[in-house]
């Protein structure tokens, strides 16, 4: 099994930031190729450099630890033998990055027994890196300077939501109506668990399709915080691997403290 340390997330906090590098190179260009895969969904040679670069990585230091990749799916027949591996988003946030509004993220969990027990989430434009594991804690990395994600955020007596910048529903837009007053921002990417793990956000509700390679990793950084993200129907933490289905039920996370105010 792997270690659960603050070295695990130095290690994937450095991977992370590797294969953001990668991306910074195509993001760099002028130009760059969209192809569309059999879902719909964009990819570009980003998506594509992000996942090598991690895969090469995580398969020389974890060698007995198997990778399930947005990039490269594998059978559940396979994978539902798996009781430890390495869940990834090589970019998150993919209509972000063609947009080029920083709003993306490469995404490494682990998950253990169904559970997201450590993961990173960078977001290379922005320079900023997530970290969080399960007893070790939850930490924010800017310019090589590590704190931990402490939240005595005072009660908001206006609650901010935050929902996706690029991926509406009408379940989301109901839910909105019922809630009463509220501050909503629109943000793409894994990064709105992040900004509920720093306290500048209360509510991410998320009536809408996500896959297991989307929340795994901020799930980690967020419960780590002292967040929560649970189905929406049944109020159960949101769990990995126990399907053939990648898709997640629709979820709500929620800050630090959220349940105590
Ligand atoms: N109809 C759909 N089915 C599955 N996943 C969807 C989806 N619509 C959006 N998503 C997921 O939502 C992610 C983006 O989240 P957000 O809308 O919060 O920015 C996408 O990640 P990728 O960009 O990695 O493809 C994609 O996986
Ligand atoms: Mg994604």
């Amino acid at each position: 099994m792997v270690t659960l340390n603050i070295d695990l997330l130095e290690q994937l906090g450095q991977i992370a930031r590797d294969a953001g590098d990668a991306i910074m190179q195509v993001y760099g260009q002028h130009d760059f190729d969209i192809s569309q895969k059999s879902d719909d969904s964009p990819v570009t040679a980003a998506d594509l450099a992000s996942h090598g670069v991690i895969v090469a990585a995580l398969s020389s230091a974890f060698a007995d630890v198997p990778v399930l990749s947005e990039e490269a799916v594998i059978p559940w027949q396979t994978r539902r033998h798996w009781q430890e591996y390495f869940l990834i988003d090589p970019l998150d946030g993919t209509k972000e990055f063609i947009k080029r509004n920083g709003e993306f993220t490469v995404n490494i969990a682990l998950i253990r027994d169904g559970e997201a027990v450590a993961g990173v989430v960078y977001a290379p434009v922005l320079g900023r890196s997530y970290l969080g594991a399960r007893g070790v804690g939850a930490y924010l990395e800017v310019d090589g300077k590590r704190e931990a994600l402490v939240v005595n955020a005072p009660l908001r007596a206006v609650p901010v939501v935050v929902g996706s910048r690029s991926h509406q529903s009408d379940a989301m837009a109901g839910y909105l109506n019922t809630l009463g007053e509220h501050e909503m921002l629109s943000v793409g990417s894994s990064l709105k668990f992040c900004m509920l793990a720093e306290g500048r956000a209360d509510l991410y509700p998320r009536l809408g399709p996500t896959s297991e390679w989307d929340t795994a990793a901020a799930q980690a950084v967020l419960e780590s915080a002292g967040g929560q993200v649970v189905q929406f129907d049944t109020n159960e933490p949101l769990r990995y691997n126990s399907k053939e289905d990648i898709l997640n039920p629709w979820f709500m996370a929620t800050a630090p403290g959220w349940n105590n105010r």
